[in-house]
C-alpha cells in the first residue's frame, strides 16, 4: 500500500469518507461513483479520486467504488480494524461524557482505566470502570498495555499528566485540555480544542454580518 508521505489534509478527510461509506452500507448501497460521493461529502470528485489514489486507488472506470470494499479498506488505513486500549484522566463533566459514550468502544477504543486527582471522585464507577487515584496510573498503563491516554483535565497539570503517560508507555494522546503539550517525537498527540472551534464559528458569523 503506497501510503508514505500522505499529507495531513488527506488524512483529515479520510474519516469523513469512512463515515459516509458506513452510512451507505447501512442503507444497503453497494456501489458509488466519485461524483455521487462528491455530492455527499462536498469534496470534488477529482479530489476524492486523488485522495484515494494515495493508497492505491480503489475505483474502477465506469463502475465507481464498491462501497463495502472501500469502507473496509479505509477502515484498515485508519487503523480501525484493531482495538485500542486507553485510559482517561479527569472524570469531570467532559471525562464522564466521553467515558459514557458507547460509540467510542463500538469503534474499538476501549477505556480500561479512569483516573482523577480528586478523592471525592475516586472510587466512583463510570460504565463499570472504577475511577482510580493518579498514583495508580503509571503501573496500570504498564500492566494493561495501554496505548492511548485521553486527557480531560483543565490546562493546569495537563503537561505533567502527558509526561507520566509517555513515561509509562502510552504512544498516543487525545488531548481535550486547552494546552499545547510537549511530547517526544515518537508520540502522537491529537488535540480537540473545542473552544478554538467555537471561536472560529464566532469569527465566521461576525464576517457574515
Ligand atoms: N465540559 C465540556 O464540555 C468542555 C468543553 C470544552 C473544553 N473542555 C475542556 O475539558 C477539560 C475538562 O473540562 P470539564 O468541564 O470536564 O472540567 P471538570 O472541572 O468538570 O472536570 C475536570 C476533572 O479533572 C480532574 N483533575 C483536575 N486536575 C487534575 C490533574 N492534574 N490530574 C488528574 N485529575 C485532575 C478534576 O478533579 C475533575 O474531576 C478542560 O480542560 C476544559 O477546558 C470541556
Amino acid at each position: 500500500m503506497k501510503n508514505k508521505n500522505v499529507s495531513m489534509a488527506v488524512i483529515r478527510r479520510l474519516p469523513k469518507y469512512y463515515r459516509y461509506l458506513s452510512e451507505l452500507l447501512e442503507n444497503d448501497i453497494k456501489r458509488i461513483s466519485s461524483k455521487e460521493l462528491s455530492k455527499l461529502t462536498d469534496f470534488t470528485a477529482s479530489q476524492i479520486r486523488q485522495d484515494l489514489n494515495n493508497f492505491g486507488g480503489f475505483g474502477q472506470q465506469g463502475y465507481g467504488y464498491n462501497v463495502e470494499d472501500l469502507q473496509r479498506e479505509l477502515g484498515k488505513i485508519l487503523g480501525l480494524d484493531k482495538t485500542y486500549r486507553a485510559v482517561l484522566i479527569g472524570a469531570g463533566n467532559l471525562g464522564q461524557a466521553i467515558a459514557n459514550y458507547r460509540g467510542f468502544s463500538d469503534s474499538g477504543f476501549e477505556i480500561l482505566g479512569i483516573f482523577d486527582k480528586n478523592p471525592k471522585v475516586t472510587g466512583k464507577k463510570l460504565r463499570d470502570v472504577e475511577v482510580k487515584a493518579m498514583e495508580d496510573m503509571g503501573d496500570f498503563i504498564k500492566e494493561n498495555d495501554i496505548e492511548i491516554g485521553i486527557i480531560c483535565t483543565p490546562k493546569e497539570g495537563s503537561q505533567e499528566i502527558a509526561d507520566t503517560l509517555v513515561e509509562s508507555g502510552v504512544t498516543g494522546i487525545w488531548n481535550f485540555a486547552p494546552a499545547d503539550l510537549k511530547v517526544p517525537e515518537n508520540i502522537t498527540v491529537e488535540d480537540v480544542h473545542l473552544n478554538e472551534s467555537l471561536f472560529t464559528l464566532s469569527y465566521l458569523l461576525k464576517e457574515k454580518k
